[in-house]
């Protein structure tokens, strides 16, 4: 089910939470909600849930309206599975009973209440822990038997508040891939909260951004990455070299700009101006190879990542040290032959 939000805002105190937000997440899709701590995400999701009601502003699941200054529809009636980070298991019981509880109240058969139980289980490949206690299973299974729940439930939409935050990196991968799976399954609505980009990037149709209860970018993981609506989703999306500029010419999304003495060709938005602007170089923009028009950039640190070297460099021209990806491993102090190839110039308002 479609989820939106239109000029939603909470607020605690002194403290605006959630600030005039308006987002439209499509029915079916997988939409991850990314920010630092404290921007807001979690409180987004439980006025979502129906856990918070809104000062100002609406929400509607699947074009009806559950939360509005008039209108507060409980959760229960919202048709909403959650997950969260700590699970939200029952100790005292069975795994069973545990995916059963949501499905008590939906007024089914028991043999039909109970098929449906096993079968949920059996999605999450936990059918035979049906009678074990949530204590005596691993992290990762109990992230399961939650999931689960969701299934049984058969939530329209689900809510996941950073449910792999609790996991070892190992897990994480191989839950992140089973969660894909589950959404392909299910076809249920996603909102997937958390502040691991890499996770957001590699689960989602679509982030959106927050900072300070504010909504920044909404879009495609392609496109905060490539074109950032602002300076802070720039430097909170991968890493980047960030440069002022003067823009010669701009039209039909690309621009000519100087940086310093330097002149590159970017990527622009199609309402680019002429002036002064800002521009962001990814390590896709930059390649390291010598020959005709190649500037020289001195290396200030190298680490090894995994099949590639990343190492930021100093290159005259360009205010910030940009960011190099390198085949082959160099030292500090030393000159690489580098080229600009790209850029993207932020918006004027960014
Ligand atoms: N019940 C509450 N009472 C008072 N302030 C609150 C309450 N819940 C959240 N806040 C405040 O609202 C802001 C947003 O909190 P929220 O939990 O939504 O952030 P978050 O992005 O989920 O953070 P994290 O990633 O650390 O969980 C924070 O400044 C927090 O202190």
């Amino acid at each position: 089910m479609s989820v939106s939000l239109r000029a939603l805002t909470k607020r605690f105190g002194q403290q605006t939470a959630v600030s005039n937000i308006t987002l439209d997440v499509e029915a079916g899709s997988f939409f991850a909600i990314l920010g630092p701590s404290g921007c807001g995400k979690s409180t987004l999701l439980r006025l979502i849930a129906g856990l918070e009601t809104p000062d100002e502003g609406e929400i509607a699941i699947g074009g009806e309206t559950v939360a509005s200054p008039s209108r507060h529809v409980p959760p229960e009636a919202r048709n909403v599975g959650v997950v969260f980070q700590s699970y939200a298991l029952w100790p005292h019981m069975s795994v069973h009973d545990n995916v059963a509880f949501p499905v008590e109240s939906a007024g089914l058969a028991a043999g039909e209440r109970k098929a449906r139980v096993e079968t949920s289980l059996d999605k999450v490949g936990l059918a035979a822990f049906a009678a074990r206690k949530p204590a005596s299973l691993s992290g990762g299974q109990r992230q399961r038997v939650a999931l689960a729940r969701c299934i049984a439930q058969q939530a329209g939409t689900i809510l996941m508040d950073e449910p792999l935050a609790n996991l070892d990196p190992h897990l994480r991968q191989s839950m992140e891939e089973e969660l894909a799976q589950f959404h392909r399954q299910t076809g249920a609505t996603t909102l997937y909260i958390t502040h691991d980009q890499r996770e957001a990037m590699a689960l989602a149709d679509r982030i959106a951004i927050l900072w300070e209860g504010r909504l920044l970018q909404a879009a495609s993981p392609e496109t905060v990455y490539q074109r950032p609506a602002g300076e802070r989703v720039a430097r909170f999306i991968g890493r980047s070299a960030l440069t002022r500029v003067n823009v010669a010419v701009a039209e039909n999304g690309m621009a000519q700009v100087k940086s310093g003495s330097l002149t590159l060709q970017v990527r622009a938005p199609g309402d680019a101006r002429p002036g002064a602007g800002r521009v962001v170089l990814r390590p896709e923009d930059i390649r390291a190879e010598a020959g005709d028009g190649a500037l020289s950039a001195t290396v200030l640190h190298a680490s090894y990542r995994g099949g590639f070297f990343e190492a930021t460099a100093d290159l005259t021209g360009i205010d910030e040290p940009l960011v190099l990806h390198l085949a082959r491993k160099v030292a500090p102090g030393e000159r690489v032959p580098v080229r600009i190839t790209g850029g993207w110039l932020l918006p004027q308002d960014g």
